[in-house]
């Protein structure tokens, strides 16, 4: 930053992805590819310094009392550093999108009208500190043709910086602008108030976090958001359905990572299949050493489970998104119950339903209103990769442009184009 003060900052930072982003948007799919492999090639090149960075994290991180989840989630291991160099590199492998017209139609009057699939600009982005977002982020915006300014968590600021060195080198290599991606290089909160006030500078404002990150961005944003919130997924075993397979999938929902916002945080079972699955389901989750808050029903089952760890769920608990080994439980009469209880208390993301009946299955997929809504799959599948994007954004639990898992085509708008050979209205 210099001897720049918060705001001059954030305006230089503005200013310049204003200037890369016409860049970015008219460079040809060749130099895009070219940046995306050099990025790759220079993540595996970089290990051992990326760890020596990142491992300045993990301390502080450590001694400041970060939970195991959260600590998990900042490590740059080996091999997250090579899932993001075969993603910049499946990304490279894409078809580029950029400037593809779609839909042209002859109209009556002679003219021919299409839609052209163009970069959005300037994208800012707020995110956990989870550094390997970094490059998925940085990457899905050099394909997309756009800049973008990065804000990751303050926890993984070392991480980051070494991160950005390397996504800037390989812009350049590329002919491209280094400053086609930009981290915002402080962890002072009064950058994210700066960043998404600058209308004139950034179009579009990506936030991916949790409560108190999306109640600034509410109050505060002057530019369009697009919000990836926080997750309180649920599982719900239906009756009927094959219990060996749900006590597999809810397992893997809830166990399979902590700190993901797709991790299962409550299950819902029908009353029916309780006294077979649940027993089932609490003894994997005693063994995993995760806490269960039942209601009354759920809570006598599983009392007979030996070392189970169970509390009395409490009204705060079916909203609560724990990122961490415990989950509520309760029973409810069937789909219909359990449907209303997700969208009372679910955050929208991403919803499952563990099922033998094929009109439950489609009632749910129907009137859950979440961003995914799954059938006999594990929650923790609501991810761009798993979906064939090659990398994601994040996850939206807005309603508008982008749902769910964000991709390319997330970061992209369409405009009309018009082709003509004179003719005039009349
Ligand atoms: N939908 C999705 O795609 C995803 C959602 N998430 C959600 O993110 C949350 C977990 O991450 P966690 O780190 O706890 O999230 P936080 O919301 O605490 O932090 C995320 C980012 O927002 C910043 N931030 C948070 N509050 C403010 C504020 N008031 N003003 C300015 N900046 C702020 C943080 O900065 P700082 O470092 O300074 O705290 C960090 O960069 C969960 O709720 C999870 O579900 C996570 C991943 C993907
Ligand atoms: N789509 C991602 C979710 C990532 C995510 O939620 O990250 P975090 O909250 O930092 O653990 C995945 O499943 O890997």
């Amino acid at each position: 930053m210099n001897a720049l003060n918060t705001v001059e900052y954030m305006h230089q930072l503005g200013a310049q992805a204003k200037a890369a982003s016409a860049l970015m948007a008219r460079a040809s799919a060749a130099t895009k590819n070219k940046a995306l492999k050099a990025l790759a090639r220079l993540l595996r090149e970089n290990v051992e310094p990326l760890q020596i960075d990142n491992a300045r994290d993990l301390e502080r991180a450590v001694a400041n009392g970060l939970s195991e989840p959260m600590v998990d989630r900042l490590r740059l291991t080996p091999k997250v550093l090579e899932t993001c160099a075969q993603g910049c590199e499946q990304l490279a492998a894409m078809a580029d999108v950029i400037g593809e017209i779609i839909g042209m139609k002859q109209m009556p009057s002679g003219i021919r009208v299409g839609q052209m699939r163009v970069p959005i600009g300037v994208f800012g982005m707020i995110y956990e500190s989870r550094p390997n977002v970094t490059i998925e982020a940085a990457s899905l915006s050099i394909k997309s043709g756009n800049a973008c300014i990065l804000r990751g968590g303050s926890e993984a600021i070392d991480s980051n910086k070494a991160l950005a060195r390397l996504v800037a080198q390989a812009l350049a290599e590329a002919g491209l602008p280094e400053q086609g991606v930009q981290l915002v290089a402080t962890t002072d909160r009064d950058a994210v108030g700066q960043l998404i006030a600058m209308p004139g500078y950034v179009d579009v404002i990506i936030p991916r976090g949790g409560k108190g990150l999306i109640e600034r961005i509410s109050r505060e944003a002057k530019v369009p958001v697009i919000k990836h919130l926080d997750g309180n997924c649920h599982t719900y075993v239906d009756d009927p359905c094959d219990i060996a397979m749900a006590v597999k999938v809810a397992d893997n929902a809830k166990t399979n990572k902590y700190s993901p916002c797709n991790a299962s945080e409550g299950l819902l079972v029908a009353r029916a299949v309780a006294a077979e699955f649940l027993p089932l389901i609490g003894a994997v989750y005693a063994a995993k050493g995760v806490e269960m808050r039942c209601d009354p029903e759920a809570l006598a089952i599983l009392q007979s489970v030996p070392d189970a760890k169970l509390a009395a769920a409490t009204e705060q608990d079916w909203s609560e998104e724990y990122l961490a080994p415990i989950i509520s439980i309760k029973l409810v009469d069937g789909v219909h119950e359990a449907i209303a209880h997700i969208n009372q208390y679910s955050s929208h993301h991403t919803d499952a339903i563990l099922t033998r009946d094929h009109m439950h299955a489609q009632q749910f997929l129907r009137e859950v209103d979440s961003a995914s809504v799954m059938v006999n799959a594990s929650t923790r599948f609501a991810d761009g990769f798993e979906y064939g994007l090659g990398a994601e954004i994040g996850i939206s639990t807005d309603k508008f442009h982008a749902r769910g898992p964000v991709g390319i085509e997330g970061l992209t708008s369409l405009k009309y184009v018009v082709l003509g050979e004179g003719e005039v209205r009349s």
